[in-house]
């Protein structure tokens, strides 16, 4: 059974609506291990919609299980990234006027790049997850740029319209786990996935790690976040 990291981005979503101090994302964090979370997770954007420098430099500190920064592949994100020392980056694609992440990061158009960043982060001992569709083709140059592991998007799978189709999706999500995990990478996923959807992505075999966060929020801004947390270890789990 997957671990869980718990994305806290939508804490700070909250915080930045009045441009103020609360809720602090960093205690949403201890709350959230507080609630059986493995990891957190924060999405430092080029656009700092959300999650700020101050808030990573607090959940360094602060963080007793580990801490997956997720960033855009740029010379200033890399530059913070070996400053702060995350546990893990997860690089993954952004513009500015998109609602949230729309797809996977494409590596086989920038392979050089990506690489590169890749060495650099590995190089000082941040391992790397390349957050991708799960797409044959971006898996293979996953492992071509040598990152450790892969975050497969399940966001086709969250959004699909009806059972036939979350199949499907959850079949390609199959297989391109099966696939990375014979090229020797590790396997995450996330994005969109509810506590409704959660459960077959967690049986997938070799999945590693669930990040997820807008859903947790979401439940937290009634129930609290300690439960909401319990609450996602148990649907991992299949229990609604
Ligand atoms: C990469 C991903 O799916 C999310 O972790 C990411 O954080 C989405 O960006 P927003 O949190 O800004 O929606
Ligand atoms: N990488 C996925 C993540 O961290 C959380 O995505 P979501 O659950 O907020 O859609």
């Amino acid at each position: 059974m997957p671990t869980l990291g718990v994305n806290i981005d939508h804490i700070a979503t909250i915080r930045q609506a009045r441009r103020t101090v609360e809720p602090d994302p960093v205690a949403a964090a201890v709350l959230a291990e507080l609630g059986g979370a493995d990891g957190i997770t924060a999405h430092l954007r080029e656009d700092r919609r959300h999650i700020q420098e101050r808030d990573v430099r607090l959940l360094r500190q602060t963080v007793r299980t580990h801490l997956n920064l997720e960033m855009a592949a740029t010379d200033e994100m890399v530059a913070i990234a070996l400053v702060l020392k995350p546990d893990y980056v997860t690089l993954v694609p952004e513009r500015r006027e998109e609602v949230t992440t729309e797809g996977g990061l494409d590596i086989v158009g920038q392979i050089a790049r990506i690489g590169e960043v890749v060495d650099k982060l590995q190089g000082a001992g941040i391992p790397v997850s390349l957050f991708i569709d799960a797409e044959p083709a971006q898996i293979e140059a996953s492992q071509t740029v040598k990152a450790k592991f892969i975050e497969l998007h399940t966001g086709r799978y969250a959004e699909a319209k009806d059972e036939t189709s979350r199949k499907q999706e959850l079949d390609v999500l199959a297989a391109g786990c099966e696939q990375a995990i014979k090229a020797g990478l590790r396997v995450n996923a996330g994005h969109g996935l509810t506590y409704w959807n959660v459960y077959p992505v967690a049986c997938l075999p070799g999945m590693e790690e669930l990040n997820i966060g807008h859903t947790i929020v979401s439940r937290a801004a009634l129930v609290g976040m300690e439960r909401a947390v319990r609450e996602m270890k148990l649907a991992m789990r299949g229990h609604q």
